[in-house]
């Protein structure tokens, strides 16, 4: 079996006396699409932050592919990572926010040129075929010139999801990505999410309320409750046979609520 990609090694954040991660061991398989429920302030997005280098963390280690993400080696050890080590790390991930992050004053085609131009320095000729492969692939050519502004939420989401891909990352990230957007506007963003698992090689992290969802795309589930790890398993293990009572009441809340 392969190296994971990602891994969380004891890993504590906290805020002040308020401890939101606890402890945390996971790890996540190259090309492995994981998601992560459970209740509101479990600690879901934090993991997610924490990968994206938005939050520090407070103990442990995070690894991504094989080397640490808030530390360096120094004369082997590990020291706090300066920025240009977390700059480079970061390039590895993307992320796809629930409030979609836009840039409102650049047109589609220009959110999407942005960071392959300024951080991995392509040309504007090699943004641009880039970003049009990206506007097919989520079906909005037709919109590269209009701003966010003059987009429905599930397309705004949808060149979300086109700008991190631009920069290449080995890792999606998805951060309750169709939390934000009216019932009818869900369907189209997770029909590109579910072709990019399918279709790519992607390792894909996702925090999502949406269990029919996660059922279908999953490899494996996570139940977090307290800012660890209470159950995992198979997306059938966990929704068709959950071992732990807080997993079963969780899931009995949210398919009640449904
Ligand atoms: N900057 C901050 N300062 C203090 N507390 C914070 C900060 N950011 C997050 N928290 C707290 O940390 C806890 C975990 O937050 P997190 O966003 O990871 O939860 P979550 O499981 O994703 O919840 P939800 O499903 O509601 O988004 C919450 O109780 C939250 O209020």
């Amino acid at each position: 079996m392969s190296e994971p990609v990602i891994v969380f090694d004891k890993v504590k954040k906290s805020y002040g006396d308020f401890v939101v991660i606890n402890d945390l061991d996971f790890s996540v398989s190259p090309g492995e699409k994981v998601t992560i429920i459970g209740p509101s302030g479990s600690g879901k997005s934090t993991v997610l932050r924490i990968l994206m280098t938005l939050e520090k963390i407070n103990g442990g280690t995070v690894y991504v592919g094989g080397d640490p993400l808030w530390h360096e080696r120094k004369n082997g050890a590990l020291v706090a990572a300066g920025e240009s080590h977390l700059r480079g790390m970061r390039k590895q991930l993307g992320m796809v926010f629930q409030q979609f992050n836009l840039f409102p004053h650049m047109t589609v085609l220009r959110n999407l040129m942005e960071a392959p131009r300024v951080v991995l320095g392509l040309s504007r000729t090699e943004a641009k075929e880039r970003a049009e492969e990206l506007l097919q692939l989520v079906g909005l050519t037709d919109h590269a010139h209009k701003f966010p502004g003059q987009l429905s939420g599930g397309q705004q989401q949808r060149v979300g999801i086109a700008r991190a891909l631009a920069m290449r990352p080995r890792i999606m990230l998805f951060d309750e990505p169709t939390s934000a957007l009216d019932p009818e506007l869900v369907g189209e963003v997770l029909t590109v999410i579910r072709r990019l698992a399918s279709e790519h090689d992607l390792t894909m992290l996702m925090v999502t309320h949406e269990m029919r969802f996660a059922r279908e795309i999953s490899d494996r589930v996570c139940f977090f409750d307290k800012g660890r790890i209470h159950e995992e398993g198979t997306p059938a293990e966990i929704f068709g046979n959950p071992q732990k009572e807080r997993t079963q009441q969780f899931l009995r809340a949210v398919t009640e609520a449904q």
